[in-house]
């Protein structure tokens, strides 16, 4: 077999790809009767190879406006004159801009990476750059190492045109320094795209990969690694280039450290990403089950349930449980709310549904876990976090908020997770976290509020009992006490508004949570990865009741 065949599973039967096709057709031609025939297949393999590139634009997402006045403007700049006059080092041409497409393909891998900071060996005028920049969270960055300081100025009025000016980094000089620099400075890497001067390659790849300046998931990504095709198949032509990328291209084939797919796109492109070492001790190393700490916190598969998940907390529980995985059910006494946050999630990708359920009703609590389980299969974490809030002096305090406070904070919690339990001891497993408050912990003023703080520190006595009761079956409970949490509820009161400045006092942080704060901590608590973690009172405060 030669080398490499074990991939190409239809080398020998029927033509399957485009390049297959070509392949079919070019020999057809070659062993035509007659010229006329010979013609006629050149002529459709022709059309197959040029339309491919035009093909493959039409139908992906074009670069943004930005980014094609910058393409626009890299293809018809006089290089020849800029290099004559001396502005660039280099004679440069049009024809190292990557293009739309190929930046579209970086941004898209650096997406699935969820890459925060990025690596560019080779920014040209930058339009791949300003694609990924522009694909990156807000305080992502993206290091565009290059040779010629004319680039920098080039690109800059695109990127900050683009909004993006703050997340690229251009660092001028050769590569190597560049690299060297950036190395000792701490600085790692989620994605790099090597696309710089091909014998420096081999090189660059080996800073990279032994100063270990990729992160963990992370990848290298290489342009040009066919090289027009001369890496695999030279026309005689003598090209340095093409030599080197063989070089390379063998190197990395080696590599023990490393796994390489190469792509037949554009002039062809590497991506290498690092093996799981073979010499592991344990699972430490390893990680459980193979799953590594990241991926233990994934919740693929799993449905959740979330009470108040119309608004506020609930609904950021909601979108953090979604964007970990999980399909999620939105259950709110009012249908509006539940329907927009579930919405909401659809728009995102996740799967949900809207349950209309008044938790103080055992009844409905019941409903609320069929029709989760009905609707989408299951029931595997529950968040009990609908509560409601009332301020009064204890010696004021009316019976019926007393009640009303209790009925849904404390009692209707309780029957949450006792219709939850029940399903998730039959399955054997289940997360239940329960929102608390800090008031379960410290009494908050200048706010009073006897019967809120008493029914949330019956939350966390409920959660602990629970914690204990159904711990070696499966099942865990904790409960979340937040402290004074920026939303709606204080912003629109006239009452609680004015109290911002003295809470602030009395938060080391010097700020309220905001809903925001609250996301990691609840995943978390979903997660295979807090599987010995049951009765417990995570607090996230700003330190608000240590002082
Ligand atoms: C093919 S272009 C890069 C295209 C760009 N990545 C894109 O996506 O459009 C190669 C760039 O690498 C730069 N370059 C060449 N040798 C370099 C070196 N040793 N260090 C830094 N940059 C270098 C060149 O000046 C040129 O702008």
């Amino acid at each position: 077999m030669a080398p490499g065949a074990e991939n190409c599973i239809h080398s020998t039967g029927q033509p399957d790809t485009p390049v297959e096709v070509l392949v079919d057709v070019l020999s057809k031609a070659l062993r035509a009767p007659d010229a006329g025939e010979m013609k006629r297949l050149v002529e459709q393999a022709y059309k197959l190879v040029a339309g491919l590139d035009p093909y493959l634009d039409t139908v992906s997402t074009p670069p943004s406006p930005v980014c094609q006045e910058l393409i626009h403007a890299s293809l018809s700049h006089p290089w020849a004159d800029a290099h004559s006059q001396g502005k660039t080092r280099f004679l440069q041409k049009k024809e190292c801009c990557a293009g739309g497409l190929e930046g579209r393909f970086i941004a898209t891998l650096c997406r699935l990476a969820a890459a925060k900071t990025v690596l560019e060996v080779g920014m040209f005028t930058g339009t791949t750059t300003l694609a990924v920049a522009q694909q990156l969270p807000e305080d992502g960055k993206v290091y565009a190492l290059e040779i010629e300081e004319y680039m920098r100025d080039f690109s800059q009025p695109y990127f900050r045109r683009a909004g993006v000016d703050k997340k690229v980094d251009v660092v001028v000089g050769p590569a190597s320094d560049s690299l060297e620099r950036l190395a000792a400075l701490g600085v790692r890497f989620d994605l790099a795209f090597l696309d710089a001067d091909k014998g420096g390659y081999l090189g660059y790849y080996k800073q990279l990969m032994d100063n270990n300046l990729i992160l963990p998931g992370g990848a290298i990504v290489v342009d040009n690694t066919l090289m027009k095709g001369r890496t695999y198949e030279p026309d005689g032509v003598k090209d340095e280039s093409a030599d080197a990328i063989r070089e390379f291209n063998d190197f990395v084939r080696r590599d023990a450290r490393v796994d390489v797919v190469v792509l037949p796109f554009r002039d062809g492109v590497s991506i290498i990403t690092r093996r799981a070492p073979t010499d592991a001790k344990d699972e430490v190393a390893t990680g459980l089950h193979g799953n590594l700490i990241m991926q233990r916190l994934k919740l693929n598969g799993r449905v959740a349930l979330i009470t108040g998940g119309g608004q506020g907390i609930g609904r950021a529980f909601a979108h953090a449980l979604g964007e970990a995985g999980a399909a999620i059910a939105i259950v709110d006494v009012v249908r509006a709310t539940a329907e927009a946050t579930a919405a909401e999630l659809a728009g995102k990708g996740i799967r949900s549904v809207a349950v209309v359920a008044d938790i103080t009703r055992a009844k409905d609590c019941e409903r609320m876990v069929a029709e989760t389980v009905a609707a989408l299969g299951g029931l595997d974490i529950a968040v009990n976090n609908a509560g409601v809030n009332m301020n009064n002096a204890a010696e004021d305090t009316p019976e019926d908020e007393w009640d009303m406070t209790f009925n849904v904070n404390t009692k209707g919690l309780f029957l949450c997770c006792q219709a939850e339990g029940r399903h998730m001891l039959a399955a054997g497993r289940g997360r239940i976290i329960n929102t608390a408050s800090m008031a379960s912990l410290l009494v908050p003023h200048p706010q009073k509020q006897i019967a809120y703080n008493a029914s949330k520190a019956a939350v966390v006595k409920i959660t602990q009992t629970l914690g204990c009761e159904w711990a070696d079956r499966g099942v865990t409970v904790n409960c979340m006490s937040p402290g004074i949490v920026n939303t709606a509820l204080i912003q629109e009161s006239d009452a609680l508004r004015p109290l911002c400045k003295e809470w602030l006092a009395q938060i080391p942080a010097g700020r309220l949570a905001e809903v925001t704060d609250l996301q990691a901590a609840i995943v978390l608590l979903a997660s295979d990865a807090a599987s010995y973690m049951t009765g417990h009172n995570l607090v996230l405060d700003g330190g608000h009741t240590l002082w």
